[in-house]
């Protein structure tokens, strides 16, 4: 690929330059493929400038590294994220008009990168993010998976999924490093000859590396998030070729591909798949080895690991990092078990992200001593090691014929952490009781966050230019600054311009469902919006429920004064999880129903939109009225999406749940609209055997909601659809649906009530933007950089 001059300093010659030289196009005959490729090869070239000082400049100042292990990283597009981190929008955006090209059509060309399935994906991009704005050494470390999280469509409601092949295009936004590999191993014996103990795995495998550039706020800093393939030891076998059996002469190259190759769609079940242990020792163990490589390079004493190096386990999935370090150490370097295992112990750190059993990663240990044999055997060793320690307390991460991965990653760990202040109170007191009684000072709080530049400045500009017109843009990297803007919040005329600015996202959206979906949405109504995957204990079906009282009550009273709303739904069900899915069918029914409705259809409507990912998040986030965080008190352990609908302007009608606890403390109780019972009351409620049924006996509004799944009227042609789901909820009701609902109601009628003031809900959705700066990933990333990592940020930071 040859390039007379690699960049102009005239960014419209350098995208002209890559069209015809990197795309091989004239503006004349290229598609929008073309032009988004050249866009992003020239931004792409702005970017390797910064990343490369940055790698260079981490290697002299030779401080401690971060290494952020994740199985998931649910970035979304790259191309906007780049220019608004260059500060290039206006001019990407005037070059592109020379050549009557529309930005928003070219970044809309580009596939999500969907490479997580929900909450702990999106948590390690935003972390990404910071890490780069904040200058602190990292690199992330995860699987490049051909196939992201399946697309979801309908078909008569019913979700279908289908592959997403985001890789089937070329991707501007790696770089293959053919010369970094590493051979791993599966399988196999463990033998002990000499006085040493050595693993010889029956199956390898080859890891290849491919890098992206991660740039932060202002182009200062770029950090690497590297992905691991999976690649055959011999790809091709000529002779069997020769024999005419050509697909087995492939079959070592597809079957190495087959670790990469998709991720697992479940985001809280975990599948205890042997596939999915390989892919968790597969990337794990490759990184492992790309750490010691980088730090034997530049040091000679393992020793000191633990003061260059700090790696964060995102959950469990990547645990088993741990044992590989271990093994690493004692079996290949010589060191003694117990250095090898507190040089392990200094450098990892564990962050827990649910208290769901059904979550927590317990794997058989027959199959994980059949796939990990000299692992199993380190595993031992560190129970033994933790028995000595703490004799009077046997507690070990092998038991029951299972491989506990949350003791494991507990008992390894040099500090593990909760993602909310409630989450990590409940962890104390639940799941790691016994464990915290042992160690008091290894569990901190550092309660999640989400990265303004994706989540306000990028994907709603209008209230981001209305910010910076009030306060200046220092608040892009200093979000805590939005507190400046109270003051104003008291002006008429800045309160009009700012729910003008919520208007017209309004009205993008609309403009939006109507083109993709062809459904007219009611614009003046309120836009009630919850999106996340769907699960029983994020309560989508309480949300539902509500939503068909509230249409019966507008029946009764077709001429009532009611506040028009909107319920926008959207989130993906794992494929086996078919509760959820039969949520997502009962309200594509409703929707369907209501929204004919000639009497009622324009007080309330419903919809679901398919295929939630990222992208879809930022057009509708900054469109929201009301955010319905709603889960059961002490499921969710954070939530992220509460966070950006309340930096958006919108208004949260939740439960005191994960970082809804912190946001309502930050907003004011009066900006927020609480409803339901407090987590120790979830626990009372459900010693009562038959809670639903006296919940349900006592709101005949609720009752009357119930009646209308078992009867068929949002099934008409197959009336006994959703009755499993009503006896569920009658019967067992596990996430207390019926319990919290008069109280659900109540909420909802005090947010009809708000949003009949347009003032009041404006002042008190600006409130929630001015105090939500605390919701920074940025503030977030400097809690783990002190508490747990003791890493510095390699750029000069502003002056408070
Ligand atoms: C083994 C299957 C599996 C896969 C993913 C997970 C994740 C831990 C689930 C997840 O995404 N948890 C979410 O993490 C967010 C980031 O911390 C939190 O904000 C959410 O509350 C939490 O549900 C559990 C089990």
């Amino acid at each position: 690929m040859v390039r007379t001059s690699r960049k102009t300093s005239d960014f419209r010659e350098s995208l002209l330059q890559h069209l015809t030289y990197t795309m091989g196009k004239d503006p004349e005959h290229a598609q929008f493929f073309d032009w988004r490729m050249a866009l992003s090869h020239a931004i792409r070239d702005r970017i390797v400038d910064h990343w490369v000082a940055s790698t260079r400049e981490t290697y002299e100042i030779d401080g401690k590294r971060v290494y952020y292990l994740s199985m998931e990283f649910l970035i979304g597009r790259l191309l906007e994220d780049g220019i608004v981190n260059l500060g290039m929008y206006q001019e990407v955006q005037e070059a592109l008009a020379s050549f009557d090209m529309d930005m928003r059509t070219i970044l809309d060309d580009e596939p999500d990168a969907a490479l997580g399935n929900g909450g702990l994906g999106r948590l390690a991009a935003c972390f990404l993010d910071s890490l780069s704005t904040i200058g602190c050494p990292a690199m992330g470390y995860g699987i490049r998976y051909e196939n992201g999280l399946f697309k979801q469509s309908f078909v008569d409601g019913r979700q279908v999924e289908s592959p997403e092949t985001w890789l089937q295009e070329p991707h501007p936004w790696e770089f293959e490093r053919p010369e970094v590999r590493f051979t791993l191993g599966f399988g196999g014996d463990v033998i002990f000859e000499n006085g040493r103990t050595f693993w010889r795995p029956s199956e390898l495998i080859q890891a290849e590396a491919f890098d992206t550039p991660i740039i932060g706020w202002q182009g200062r800093w770029s950090n690497t998030l590297r992905l691991w393939a999976g690649r055959a030891v011999d790809p091709f076998d000529l002779g069997l070729f020769n024999s005419g059996d050509f697909a087995a002469a492939a079959e070592h190259e597809a079957l190495a591909r087959t670790i990469s190759r998709v991720l697992y769609p479940e985001d809280s079940n975990e599948a205890g798949k042997e596939l999915r242990l390989k892919q968790e020792f597969f990337f794990s163990a490759a990184s492992i080895r790309d750490i010691l490589r980088r730090f034997d390079s530049a040091h000679d004493d393992i020793r000191l690991l633990p003061q260059k190096v700090a790696i964060q386990l995102n959950d469990t999935h990547p645990a088993i990092a741990g044992p590989e370090l271990c093994r690493i150490l004692h079996d290949e370097r010589g060191l003694s078990f117990e250095e090898a295992l507190e040089i392990t112990h200094g450098c990892m750190n564990y962050t827990n992200h649910t208290l769901l059993p059904e979550a927590l990663e317990r794997w058989d240990e027959r199959l994980f001593g059949r796939l990990l044999p000299r692992h199993l055997q380190i595993i031992d060793r560190i129970d033994d090691a933790h028995y000595k320690a703490h004799p009077n307390r046997p507690l070990s991460a092998r038991s029951d014929g299972q491989v506990k991965m949350g003791e494991l990653s507990f008992i390894v760990a040099n500090k593990v952490n909760g993602v909310s202040a409630l989450h990590t109170d409940l962890m104390k007191q639940t799941v790691f009781k016994d464990l915290h009684a042992l160690h008091p000072d290894r569990i901190v709080n550092e309660t999640n966050g989400v990265t303004p530049r994706r989540w306000l400045h990028s994907c709603n500009h209008g209230l981001s230019d209305l910010i910076t017109d009030t306060i200046g843009d220092e608040w892009v990297a200093d979000l805590e600054q939005l507190q400046k803007l109270e003051p104003a919040i008291e002006d008429k005329a800045w309160l009009d311009r700012f729910r003008a600015v919520k208007a017209a996202n309004k009205k993008a959206l609309v403009d939006y469902v109507a083109t993709a979906h062809g459904i007219k949405l009611n614009e003046n109504a309120m836009f009630d919006i919850q999106i996340k995957r769907m699960h029983e204990y994020k309560r989508q079906h309480l949300n539902i429920l509500e939503a068909i009282a509230h249409w019966q009550e507008i029946k009764d009273n077709p001429n009532g004064d009611w506040t028009p709303r909107v319920k926008i739904f959207a989130g993906k069900a794992a494929q086996g999880y078919h509760f959820a899915k039969d949520i997502i069918r009962l309200i594509n029914d409703v929707s369907k129903l209501v929204n004919a409705d000639a009497a009622t259809r324009d007080y309330l409507q419903v919809i679901f939109l398919p295929n939630y990912n990222v992208s879809l998040a930022e057009r509708l986030i900054p469109a929201a009225d009301l955010s319905e965080q709603i889960s059961t008190a002490g499921k969710e352990a954070s939530g992220t999406g509460n966070m950006k609908f309340a930096l958006n302007g919108a208004l949260t009608v939740g439960t005191l749940d994960g970082a809804n606890v912190e946001i309502r403390e930050h907003v004011g109780e009066d900006n927020f609209f609480l409803f339901g019972m407090l987590a120790d009351e979830v626990m009372q409620r459900r010693m009562m055997h038959d809670h639903a049924q006296q919940a349900i006996h006592a709101d005949p509004r609720l009752a009357r909601a119930l009646n209308a799944l078992r009867d068929g009227t949002f099934s008409p042609e197959d009336p006994g659809r959703y009755a499993h789901i009503a006896d569920n909820l009658t019967w067992s009701d596990y996430f207390l649906v019926c319990s919290d609902f008069t109280d659900y109601w109540r909420a909802q009628r005090e947010v009809d009530a708000a949003y009949r003031q347009p003032e009041k809900w404006a002042k008190m959705a600006a409130l929630n933007v001015a105090r939500s700066g605390w919701f920074s990933s940025d503030r977030t990333i400097r809690g783990y950089m002190c508490d747990i990592w003791g890493a510095e940020s390699l750029i000069p930071q502003k002056s408070k």
